[in-house]
């Protein structure tokens, strides 16, 4: 082979690699090896068919992906994966503008295109997005050890201790021990079941509340249901948490709500430098970093002070009428060395912050979202007070598994035998496999007490000029599907309440 024509190959096998196919070509180190090997054992063949190539127009030069498409022929079929389809993407940002503000509809309207499993470029790495409930499961079970990690960002680094919490840890040890610390001891049935008397103060001071307002008002009082019960669920994983042991000024709950909520938007916020790293400064510019920097300073000042107040734990971790919060359990636990690691207060405070961030929008959005469907559909609604409650309902929205997936229809779940801690591929609002939700009982405990409370004490109506179509159910993206205006709606005390 002539110096020109092995330059051509070459630069055919670099324009191969360089423009990744339409044939999606999977571009693994070992289909390159193999490739190579290939183009080694058939090397006569190959040189003939580029001096053929080359021959015919020097402009094929300009035409990679025919070269190309000819070369990929010789590849060995077994060798040859097949990369998800991928939609046409940006120099650059890649597909980050096809994401639009609501990545979650955004991603429904991909797969509805392009199938359940896609490829897409967002930032350097890759990202493949699943949306059926074989894939998902193929993806968080059966080929879990694939997948170790979710994918964290600059700010994630930065705001939970360089990833020391559960959500951003990587598998291995620290996960490991960290995951037995949340399941086994925090998050426990048996712990859950202990935090009963939060539940029932907080859902009580609730229902309080909301009768006053309805006794103060005359005529029928609208009240902002979607604030009450992200107060809710904050107060509750506060109390659970932290014991709302604060005595610096303003509300402990609310400063931590406010804190976390922070934390979560920027954590998933759209960064320099972690899409495009040599324009990091940028972030800087814009004012990210500093964000950033201030609100895991104020984290930091407030988690210190709470942690401060506690006291030098006594007695026994496993005493559950001693009404301990996380922080009494955690340091009582590590004082008997029991939890197979040595946390530092960074990586306690890492883990306090992640009880916020996955525990109280996620509920609350649920209980949100809830009530909204269920004033739009009195007859559910009805059904529902009747039943109380079998288990929480997240809609999933697979057309090849649900029948009408869009629609909120809780009764299909009525004689179904699917439950809601990832042993079904078809409902998992909890997730699946490895990295399932430990918080899943402390979540279901609360909002189907809160639930069941709100709808035994009131029967709910839409505010005056609303109707069940023209409620406003949009949602923003953030990590939770939240709605975008909360929800307000007009109690009625009910006479038997
Ligand atoms: C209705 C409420 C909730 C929903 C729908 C929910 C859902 C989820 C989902 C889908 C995951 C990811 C699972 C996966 O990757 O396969 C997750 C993870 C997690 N959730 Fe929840 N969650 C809820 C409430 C809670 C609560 C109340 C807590 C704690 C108090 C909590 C703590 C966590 C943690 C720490 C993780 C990360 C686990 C790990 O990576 O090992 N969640 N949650």
């Amino acid at each position: 082979m002539s110096q020109t024509s092995r330059y051509r190959a070459k630069l055919a096998v670099f324009l191969l690699l360089y423009y990744e196919l339409p044939g999606q070509l999977l571009l693994t180190p070992s289909v390159l090896s193999s490739f190579l090997q290939h183009f080694e054992r058939h090397r006569p063949k190959m040189e003939n068919l580029l001096r053929n190539l080359y021959a015919m127009d020097p402009l094929l030069l300009a035409c990679p992906l025919l070269i190309s498409l000819v070369l990929l022929l010789f590849l060995p079929g077994k060798s040859r994966p097949r990369a998800p389809p991928s939609p046409p993407r940006l120099p650059v940002i890649g597909n980050l503008h096809q994401l639009t503000t609501r990545p979650n509809h955004a991603l429904q309207v991909l797969a509805r295109k392009y199938g359940p499993l896609i490829k897409l470029h967002i930032g350097p790495a890759p990202v493949y997005v699943v949306s059926s409930a074989e894939m998902a499961r193929e993806v968080t079970v059966t080929q879990e050890s694939s997948f170790p990690a979710r994918p964290k960002s600059w700010a994630a680094d930065v705001l939970f201790s360089g990833g020391t919490d559960l959500i951003f840890s990587s598998y291995g040890h620290y996960w490991r021990q960290t995951r037995k610390l949340c399941v086994n001891e925090l998050l426990s049935v048996r712990r859950v079941q202990s935090f009963q008397y939060i539940r029932e103060e907080e859902v009580g001071k609730l229902v309080a509340k909301i009768r006053l307002s309805c006794a103060e008002e005359a005529d029928r009082v609208e009240i902002n249901l979607g604030h009450l019960l992200l107060k809710l669920a904050n107060d509750i994983v506060s109390r659970a948490v932290l014991g709302q042991k604060y005595t610096g000024e303003g509300d402990a709950s609310e400063i931590m709500g406010a804190l976390s909520r922070k934390a979560s938007e920027l954590t998933g916020a759209f960064s320099f430098r972690d899409f495009v790293p040599a324009l990091s400064w940028l972030d800087s510019v814009t004012g990210f970093a500093g964000r950033v920097a201030k609100t895991s300073g104020a984290l930091d000042a407030f988690l210190n002070q709470v942690i401060d107040e506690h006291e030098i734990p006594s007695g026994n971790a496993d005493d559950l009428d001693d009404r301990k919060d996380f922080v009494d359990i955690i340091f009582q636990l590590q004082k008997e060395d029991r939890i197979g690691l040595d946390l530092t207060l960074d990586n306690v405070k890492a883990i306090l912050l992640d009880m916020f961030v996955a525990g109280t929008d996620t509920s609350a959005s649920t209980m949100e979202w809830m009530m909204a469907e269920l004033v739009r559909k009195p007859s559910a609604m009805k059904r529902m007070v009747a039943h109380l409650f079998n288990h929480s309902i997240i809609t999933h929205r697979d057309p090849e598994t649900w029948d009408r997936p869009s629609e909120f229809l809780p009764e299909r779940f009525l004689n179904s035998s699917l439950g809601y801690k990832g042993q079904d591929s078809e409902y998992f609002p909890f997730g699946l496999g490895r990295r399932i939700c430990p918080g899943a009982q402390f979540a279901a405990a609360e909002v189907e007490y809160a639930m069941a409370n709100l709808l035994c004490w009131f029967d709910w109506r839409l505010p005056e000029g609303t109707t069940a179509e023209t409620l406003d159910m949009s949602d923003t993206f953030a990590q939770v599907p939240s709605k975008k205006i909360p929800l307000r709606l007009v109690p009625v005390p009910r006479t038997n309440g």
